[in-house]
């Protein structure tokens, strides 16, 4: 038992040093993404990890220098600043709520749906929030956005043109294909600037540290206002974050992650702190092999309860509380 250590005291650097070393091992049974060539090519074995935590103390390991794109990670914070500028109501008329078993770009889902996008975490729902995002042209909607989390969030995300050169001399076109699927519904009113604008927001660049400062965004809301944001945002993390595997890692591990085809991952352990990993190796979903298993082992370190009940068949259907889960985690 544990009584009376706070949830991060139960790690240690050593402990974290370990779990990312298993982690890279792990990570090798992942691939990179092809379709965007600049990712095709980073290093492999690259893994830097940095946990902010509300009780202080921070861990980190790996490059902290290092900035990698953050891709789909974004979607959280073009939700949350949509959010938070527009509200609920004109967001959920261009964007729904509903999880979705099919790709994070896929086509055959935005057309079943008669061009509706089914939720902000794949790429049809962001490019219809992308849409909505303020300015003339792609330039200025990117860098609104920019500044706004860098203000914000404290950190000094950038765009990132050799991404951005590499992501446009291989046109993608799924992500083209949605949008004309989406301008023919009408929920698009730009197609040409919108995909522009969504592609370099994916662009966006940052350390391992920003990212875990983006994340505190959502973990310490400042007001009522940003509160229920992110509380909506953190929703549609644990049941879209991950595409096809979100239902899975919710049931498994229980806090809301999400993460980009660059192989950045963002976690919220609410209450407790923000783990942001950079590690490049996907599975077959677009998740980080390694990112997802070190996300695993902190939350099961500091013994958040959707963890321990998770592991704990018979007391996670009684909700029983802390007590009786930290006897049944084993400690
Ligand atoms: N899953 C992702 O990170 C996708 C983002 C990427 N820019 C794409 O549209 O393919």
């Amino acid at each position: 038992m544990n009584i009376g250590l706070k949830p991060f005291d139960r790690l240690t650097q050593a402990e974290l040093n370990i779990w990312v070393k298993e982690g890279q091992q792990r990570s090798q049974l992942g691939q990179l993404p092809s379709y965007i060539p600049q990712l095709a090519q980073v290093n492999p074995q690259e893994f830097v990890v940095k946990i902010l935590t509300i009780p202080g103390p921070s861990y980190q390991a790996g490059n902290e220098a290092l900035r990698f794109p953050v891709m789909s990670v974004i979607k959280c914070f073009l939700l949350l600043n949509r959010l938070l500028e527009l509200g609920e109501e004109r967001v959920f008329q261009r964007v729904g709520v509903q999880p979705s078993d099919q790709p994070f770009n896929s086509l055959e889902q935005l057309e079943s749906d008669g061009g509706w996008p089914r939720n902000p975490m794949i790429n049809s729902g962001a490019i219809a929030l992308a849409g909505l995002l303020p300015g003339k042209d792609a330039d200025t909607r990117c860098q609104y956005l920019c500044s706004w989390l860098n203000q914000f969030g404290d950190c000094q995300l950038v765009l990132d043109r050799d991404i951005l050169e590499s992501v446009r001399s291989a046109p993608n076109a799924k992500n083209q294909a949605l949008v004309s699927t989406l301008a023919a519904a009408g929920y698009l009113e730009y197609p040409e600037i919108t995909l522009d604008t969504y592609n370099q927001i994916c662009c966006l660049s940052a350390t391992i540290s920003d990212l875990a400062k983006l994340g505190l965004l959502l973990l310490k809301p400042p007001n009522p206002q940003w509160q229920n944001a992110s509380r909506i945002v953190k929703a549609l993390m644990m049941t879209c974050g991950l595409y096809e595997t979100s239902g899975q890692f919710a049931v498994k591990v229980g806090v809301p992650t999400k993460s980009g085809v660059s192989g950045a991952v963002l976690s919220i352990i609410p209450d407790l702190g923000a783990i942001a990993c950079y590690s490049p190796p996907l599975d077959s979903q677009g998740n980080s092999m390694g990112g997802l298993f070190l996300i695993e082992k902190m939350v099961e370190t500091v013994n958040y309860p959707h963890f321990s009940r998770s592991k704990c068949g018979l007391l996670a259907s009684t909700g029983i509380a802390s007590e009786e889960t930290e006897v049944c985690s084993g400690d």
